[in-house]
C-alpha cells in the first residue's frame, strides 16, 4: 500500500493544479494570437481558427483510450504523457511554419487535455479527504491560467515583443512542473473510500444505469451551456439589445468573475459538506433562470447581473461536481468514468459552434435561445441524478454531516481540556485532590438538562462519564509531569549548590 504523507499531499497536489494553469493558457492561446499566427503562416483568420478545431479532435480520439490506459497503467503516466505531449504543442506551436503540422500540434493539445483530464481527476478521487472540493478548485486554476495570458498577450503586443513568449512561459512552468512530478508518490490506483464501494454497489442495478445516462448526457450539457454563452452573448448584446461594445465585451468578464467566484464559493460549500446533488440541482435551476432573464431584458444591468449569476452557476464547477458523483458510481473504473465524461463534453465543443451556426442564420437571438434548450435538458439530467442517488447519498451525505460535526466536536473538546488544565493548576496550588465527586454529579446532571432529546440523555450521560474519566487521567498525568519536572530543578538546584560559593 502506497503510504501518503501530507507533504507528499500537498506536493502532489500543487503539481496537478500547475498543470491546469497551463491547460488554462493552452485552452485560449490560440485564439487570443489569432493575428500574429496568421502572419506568421501567411493564412487569413479563417484558418487559424480551422487549426484551432484540431484541439476538439484531439480531445474526442484520445478520453476514451486514456481513460482506459489510465486505470490499467496509473495516473502519474498519465501526467507524463500530458506534461510531455503539452510541451511539444507549446515549443511547437510558435515556430512551425507549415499549416498542417500546426493543425497537428492542436490535436495533440487536444491530446494532452484528455491525458490530464484522466489522469488529474482520479488521483484527486484517490488522494481522499475533500475530494470534491479539490476537484472543483482544478477549474480555479484554468480559470486564472485564462486570466493571466490575455494580459500577457497585451503586454508583448504593446511593446513589440515576439509572441511566441507566451508559448514559452507556459513550456517553462510544464518543465519546472515536469521535475515536481517525478518526486511525488502517487495514491494507490482506484484506491476507494470503503463507503464508496458500499453504496455503489448498494445502489438497485436500474437506479445505477440511469444516473449513468444521465451524468453521461449532463457531461454534454454542462459543456455546451458554457460554450454557447460565451460564443453568441457579445453578439446578441450588440446586435439585438442594442448595448455599445464595451458593455457586450464586459457581459463575458462578468460571466468570468461569476465563474471564479461561483468556483471559490462552491469549493467552500463542499468543505462545508453541502450535499452534491442539491447543489447541482440549485445551480443548474438558476443558471436556467438567468439565461430566461438575459433573453427577455433590454436593461443593462439586469443583464449584467444575470451574466454573472449566470457564470457563477453554469461555470464556478457544476461539471466537476457532477463528475465527482460519477466517479463515484464506478469507484474501481474511475480512468474510464473520467474519459466517458468527458468524451461527451468533447462532443458538445464541436456540435456547439455547428448547431448554433446554422441557428444564427435565423437570428442572433434563436442562436442564444438555443441555450435555454440546453439548460432545460442539463435540469432535467441532475433532478433525475438526484433522485437516482438519493438512497446512496442520504447515506453519504448523513456520513459527511457525521465527518463535519466530529471536527467541530474535537475542537470543542481540545478546548475542554485546555479548561481542565487550568483547573487542575488551581487545584495543585490549592492542595486539592483530583477527583470531585460532587462536582462530577453536576456536570452530568447539566448534561442531562442540556440535551434536547430525551432518548439520547442516558448516553450523553456515559459519553460524559467518559469524558471525566479521561480528563482525571490527563490531570494525573499533568501531575506528574510537573513532580518530575520539580524534582529534577531541585536536584539541579542541589548539584548547584554544592557546586556554588555558598557551599
Ligand atoms: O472541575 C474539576 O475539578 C475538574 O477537575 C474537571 C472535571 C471535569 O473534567 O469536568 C474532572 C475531574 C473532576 O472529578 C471533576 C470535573
Amino acid at each position: 500500500m502506497t503510504i501518503m504523507t501530507t507533504t507528499n499531499k500537498k506536493a502532489l497536489a500543487i503539481s496537478l493544479y500547475l498543470n491546469y494553469l497551463v491547460h488554462g493558457i493552452g485552452l485560449i492561446i490560440l485564439t487570443q494570437n489569432m493575428q500574429a499566427l496568421g502572419h506568421f503562416w501567411n493564412v487569413p483568420i479563417a484558418t487559424v481558427s480551422y487549426v484551432v478545431s484540431g484541439i476538439g479532435i484531439g480531445r474526442l480520439l484520445a478520453y476514451f483510450t486514456f481513460g482506459y490506459l489510465s486505470d490499467r497503467f496509473g495516473r502519474k503516466f498519465l501526467i507524463y504523457v500530458g506534461i510531455l505531449t503539452y510541451l511539444v504543442f507549446f515549443l511547437g506551436m510558435p515556430l512551425v511554419t507549415n499549416i498542417t503540422a500546426a493543425y497537428g500540434l492542436a490535436i495533440l493539445a487536444g491530446i494532452a487535455n484528455s491525458a490530464l483530464d484522466s489522469g488529474t481527476y482520479p488521483t484527486f478521487m484517490e488522494m481522499g479527504g475533500k475530494e470534491s472540493a479539490s476537484n472543483v478548485f482544478i477549474k480555479a486554476f484554468m480559470s486564472l491560467g485564462e486570466f493571466i495570458l490575455p494580459l500577457l498577450v497585451t503586454l508583448l503586443e504593446a511593446r513589440s515583443w515576439w509572441y511566441g513568449w507566451s508559448f514559452m512561459l507556459a513550456a517553462t512552468i510544464l518543465v519546472i512542473n515536469l521535475g515536481l512530478v517525478t518526486r511525488v508518490t502517487f495514491p494507490e490506483r482506484n484506491r476507494t473510500d470503503q463507503q464508496d464501494v458500499v453504496t455503489a454497489t448498494q445502489l438497485p442495478k436500474n437506479q445505477r444505469w440511469l444516473a449513468t445516462v444521465a451524468l453521461s448526457i449532463y457531461g454534454y450539457t454542462t459543456m455546451a451551456i458554457m460554450i454557447l454563452f460565451t460564443q453568441w452573448i457579445t453578439l446578441f448584446a450588440t446586435n439585438e439589445l442594442g448595448y455599445s461594445g464595451i458593455v457586450a465585451h464586459g457581459l463575458l468578464s462578468l460571466y468570468s468573475i461569476g465563474s471564479i467566484t461561483g468556483v471559490i464559493v462552491i469549493f467552500i460549500l463542499l468543505r462545508r459538506q453541502v450535499s452534491e446533488t442539491r447543489l447541482l440541482v440549485v445551480a443548474n435551476a438558476v443558471s436556467l433562470l438567468a439565461l430566461v432573464v438575459m433573453l427577455n431584458t433590454h436593461q443593462e444591468w439586469l443583464t449584467a447581473a444575470a451574466a454573472f449569476i449566470f457564470g457563477f452557476t453554469a461555470a464556478g464547477g457544476m461539471m466537476q461536481v457532477a463528475l465527482n458523483l460519477f466517479l463515484r458510481l464506478y469507484p474501481a473504473h474511475k480512468g474510464l468514468v473520467t474519459g466517458t465524461y468527458f468524451t461527451f463534453g468533447s462532443i458538445a465543443t464541436f456540435t456547439v459552434p455547428i448547431f448554433t451556426g446554422w441557428l444564427s442564420k435565423q437570428s442572433i437571438a434563436s442562436a442564444l435561445g438555443s441555450d435555454i434548450l440546453v439548460g432545460i435538458i442539463g435540469l432535467v439530467m441532475v433532478l433525475i441524478v438526484w433522485w437516482a442517488l438519493g438512497k446512496q447519498t442520504s447515506l453519504t451525505a448523513a456520513r459527511q454531516r457525521i465527518n463535519h460535526l466530529d471536527r467541530l466536536i474535537v475542537r470543542l473538546l481540545a478546548k475542554r481540556f485546555d479548561a481542565v488544565t487550568a483547573v487542575n493548576e488551581a487545584k495543585q496550588e490549592a492542595h486539592l485532590p483530583v477527583l470531585d465527586a460532587s462536582r462530577e454529579e453536576r456536570v452530568l446532571e447539566r448534561v442531562a438538562h442540556f440535551d434536547p432529546n430525551q432518548r439520547t440523555k442516558p448516553y450523553m450521560q456515559e459519553i460524559y462519564k467518559t469524558v471525566m474519566s479521561a480528563s482525571r487521567d490527563y490531570q494525573h498525568d499533568l501531575s506528574n509531569a510537573r513532580t518530575d519536572a520539580d524534582l529534577s530543578q531541585d536536584g539541579r538546584g542541589a548539584l548547584q549548590t554544592s557546586n556554588g560559593k555558598d557551599a
